[in-house]
């Protein structure tokens, strides 16, 4: 069942090669300096004599003409002039640095701003995405130049649906949504949470080429419960505490419907919405529209890659899952859609759809251990809660405390979606040191890096050397002496929500599955080899993120042609998806990456 992907796809670079030798011509319906002004089609000084003539460009540039690949070497140098100027500064202000450098090329030049994100995402990924993204969330405001994306306020009320035709691509493939309610484990960042649609479309692009025309970052402000930010002379938001109830969802259901009156094809990802909210508009919309959310769905996958990859690690059969102790501290949006996505595969795995005898989960949130004696408990947390009597670890109460948890249960697994720096403190992590397993597993996967439960020096440090680690910001790997290496597994929904959102969009189904999320979280288990596993490396290098997305595009791609979802995407028919066999897919979703080339522009009035 857990074969090896890798192989099947080899060709994957020829593919890629073979599309971009030959780039198609870009319509563009403007001409002269508006050309130079608009970052989709700007080449800088890269514009042929040609096309400097025909697009009234000649004088508007410098003559002499410099090819994509010396651009290139030109960022990338002014890049490492600023990394060794500022050398001796301190880490946020490099960052901020870093970002702000990326940003420039990014608002001048798409073309060349993906490209060399594409090329260097093990690098920059850590500054247009966590952990830097949410500095320049905190601090947007002041960073604020010129707007990217649509900004949908309380205030449009009635208005969105003339609105959303003023976005000027007249086809959009994918939006990432917030409200800014709950951004990273920053908390309610209001309007300038918009970093984070921003950021993670970026993905999109680097990692599931898609076209960044078609893209679309969307803040729907409904206001903010942060009164700092209120108060705030340089925020840019409503200044209005937020807006709860029927209003809320009124200001939502108007934009989802906007969305699909004009791209009826769209595919809308929620993200950083607190809680309540996340759940809800899951439940009011996932049937309805094409959409899902990235923390309850995407998290769920690829933490649940991470645990079947835990079990391999201990020389374990992967139905050995059933019998593993899971841990979850944090009982938000992230640690539920874990918990529910972790539950579903062990009912899978017991062949009846019931739980084994022993519940494998204990989940913990603000409170400690959540029982069935937990007044107002939240009904998504319900069924995780644990009883008393047998069956259950004896000496646990209500609200027990983590250590007290992990010291009692002996985990095989400690899994941290709590958003709160450094709650696996020596202690804890010393208890994992006897953990029922060979080969404990300790998920710190709370962002940015200052909200991740430990870091990965702590954990190898206090847990022990043997143990597999894994966190939601990326960590060094971690040296532990003679010559051995801790490695750092980073468990983001990076892996998975492009390959979701590009499968989803290539199969043209207009509702993602349960199954469709399945596939994509088993395509990332099974991507892993047993050399890699050994080694404590459960999830591939974000080096080679394009493959690994174009490999779950292809098992989401499939599943909703098994499950009789997929309605085709452009030319390619229903029929079509059906007989394509699984290379077959592989390539076609390869086929329709985008990669940033210069394509030549053609005018059209
Ligand atoms: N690595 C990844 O791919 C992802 C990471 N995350 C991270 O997970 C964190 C939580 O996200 P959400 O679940 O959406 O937030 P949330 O606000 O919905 O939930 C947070 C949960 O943590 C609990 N909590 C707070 N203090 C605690 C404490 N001292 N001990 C135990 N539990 C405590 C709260 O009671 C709540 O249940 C954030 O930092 C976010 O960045 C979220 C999605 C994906
Ligand atoms: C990674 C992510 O989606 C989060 O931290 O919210
Ligand atoms: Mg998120």
């Amino acid at each position: 069942m857990w074969k090896i992907a890798r192989a099947a796809t080899s060709n994957l670079r020829q593919i890629r090669r073979f599309s971009t030798a030959i780039p198609g011509p870009c319509i563009v319906h403007k001409r002269g300096a508006d050309i130079l002004h608009d970052p989709w089609f700007n080449k800088d000084t890269g514009f042929p004599l040609t096309e400097r003539d025909r697009l009234g460009l000649r004088g508007l540039l410098p003559p002499r003409i410099i090819s994509f690949e010396q651009q290139y070497e030109r960022f990338m140098e002014s890049y490492r002039s600023l990394e060794k100027n500022t050398k001796n500064q301190p880490s946020n202000v490099v960052s901020l640095a870093k970002w702000r450098i990326l940003n420039r090329l990014h608002d001048r030049n798409e073309t060349l701003y993906y490209r060399v994100l594409i090329d260097n995402i093990k690098d920059f990924a850590p500054i247009i995405y966590t952990p830097t993204v949410g500095l320049v969330c905190q601090n947007y405001g002041g960073l604020f130049r010129r707007p990217r994306g649509m900004y949908f306020s309380a205030k449009d009320k009635g208005e969105m649906m003339s609105m959303i035709y003023n976005w000027p691509s007249p086809k959009v493939d994918m939006i990432v949504l917030t409200d800014g309610s709950r951004i990273l484990g920053l908390g309610d960042l209001g309007v300038q949470g918009i970093g984070i649609p921003i950021g993670k479309l970026d993905m999109y692009v680097a990692a599931a080429g898609i076209n960044p025309q078609r893209i679309l970052p969307v803040m729907l402000d409904v206001g903010t419960s942060n009164q700092k930010l209120r108060e705030d002379p340089l925020y840019l938001g409503l200044r209005q505490p937020r807006l709860e109830g029927e209003e809320y969802l009124s200001i939502v259901d108007e934009f989802m419907e906007a969305v699909f009156t004009r791209w009826p094809k769209a595919i809308v990802q929620f993200e950083d919405f607190q809680m309540k909210w996340a759940f809800e508009t899951l439940q009011r919309y996932r049937k309805r529209f094409c959409m899902f959310n990235d923390d309850i769905q995407g998290t769920a996958g690829v933490a649940l890659a991470g645990l079947l990859g835990a079990v391999r690690a201990q020389n374990r059969p992967l139905s050995d899952f059933v019998k593993q102790k899971i841990v979850v501290v944090g009982a938000g949006s992230a640690g539920i859609g874990v918990l529910n996505m972790a539950k579903q595969a062990v009912s899978r795995m017991m062949g009846n759809n019931e739980m084994p005898a022993n519940n494998p989960f204990w989940l913990l949130d603000k409170d400690g251990l959540v029982t069935k004696e937990r007044k107002n408990i939240d009904p998504s947390a319900a069924p995780f809660a644990r009883g008393f009597g047998p069956g259950e670890v004896e000496g646990l109460r209500e609200g027990a405390s983590l250590l007290e948890v992990v010291k009692k249960v002996k985990p095989h697994v400690l899994l941290g979606l709590s958003g709160v720096g450094g709650i696996f403190n020596e202690e804890v992590l010393k208890a994992m040191r006897e953990s029922d397993s060979t080969r404990p597993a300790i998920f710190a996967m709370s962002n940015p890096t200052m909200n991740a439960e430990c870091t990965a020096a702590d954990a190898f440090k206090y847990a022990g050397e043997n143990i597999v680690f894994a966190s939601g910001s990326p960590f060094e790997n971690v040296n532990l002496g003679n010559g051995k290496v801790g490695h750092v597994n980073q468990a983001n929904n990076m892996y998975l929500f492009p390959g979701i959102g590009l499968g989803t969009l290539l199969s043209g189904a207009h509702f993602i599955s349960d199954g469709m999320l399945q596939a994509a979280s088993e395509c990332l288990a099974s991507y892993m080899t047993d050399e890699e596993i050994q080694k404590g490396i459960l999830y591939p290098s974000i080096s080679s993120i394009r493959h690994i997305t174009t490999e779950v595009g292809a098992a989401v791609v499939r599943e909703a042609v098994a499950e009789e979802l997929a309605e085709g995407h452009c030319e390619v028919g229903a029929k079509e998806l059906m007989h394509m066999s699984k290379d077959e897919t592989v390539e076609y979703v390869a086929r329709n990456m985008w990669f940033p080339v210069y394509s030549p522009l053609v005018h059209e009035k």
